[in-house]
């Protein structure tokens, strides 16, 4: 059992709250309403900006130029790759550069990013990449398993250049070697005894990550 299995398995609720949500059942069923997933296309813009500046923080925060390198490697797959794929999938569903950098960040954004944000700016590199592990490593499962689910009806399905992307080849290494780093640094920085503080830290990550998915599906009241 890895350390990333250890974390899951400290929170199976948490994590089923957010790999199991109603918002990817209902992608993988092609049943989710264009509206919500619209609307995650934008939160989704805003939040790979603000996964960008942890990112960065990863590579302050390393101790050794291997560390400092993932980081590195990791905010380019952001600012040169993601960025683009995700703009380009925005534009496929009618929503315009201008519409993303018009947009505001709602609170569920700024409740995960700065969640993120401040647990590698108060704690080590090992707190920063375990509170980033849902997210970087929970894509990669959501995208393998409705990708199995759907099998060769994924060529015509509503979403499936999302969970192509997610489900394809160059994703799934990333996460794997995302875990395999993840593994390496608790090896070297985990005593036991902060098991549970990480375990908590996971935890708060993947329910909001499910509030993330949930924000699409609520319609935002007037303010
Ligand atoms: C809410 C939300 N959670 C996770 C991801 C997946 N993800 C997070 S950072 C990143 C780039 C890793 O190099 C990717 C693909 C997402 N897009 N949106």
């Amino acid at each position: 059992m890895d350390v990333f299995d250890r974390l899951k398995a400290a929170a199976p609720d948490a994590w089923a709250s957010y790999v199991e949500h109603d918002f990817v059942r209902r992608m993988g069923e092609g049943s989710l309403p264009e509206e919500a997933f619209r609307t995650y296309l934008v939160q989704d813009y805003l939040f790979l900006i603000q996964f960008a500046r942890a990112y960065a923080l990863a590579v302050y925060k390393g101790r050794s130029l291997a560390d400092m390198r993932a980081a590195q490697a990791g905010l380019s797959a952001i600012l040169d790759v993601e960025m683009g794929l995700h703009v380009r999938l925005c534009a496929r569903w009618g929503l315009s550069p201008d519409d993303l950098e018009a947009a505001t960040e709602e609170t569920g954004t700024v409740a995960y990013t700065r969640f993120v944000l401040d647990a590698g700016a108060a704690g080590d590199l090992l707190d920063l990449h375990v509170a980033l592990a849902p997210c970087v490593i929970g894509y990669a499962e959501i995208g393998r398993r409705l990708a199995e689910e759907i099998g060769p009806g994924l060529a015509t399905h509503p979403y499936r250049e999302w969970i192509g992307e997610y489900a394809g080849e160059a994703y799934q290494e990333l996460a794997t070697s995302a875990r395999r780093h993840l593994g390496d640094l608790a090896a070297r920085a985990m005593t036991e005894s902060r098991f549970p503080d990480l375990a908590r830290l996971f935890a708060q990550a993947s329910r909001l990550e499910a509030d993330f998915w949930q924000m699409a599906l609520d319609p935002r009241g007037p303010r």
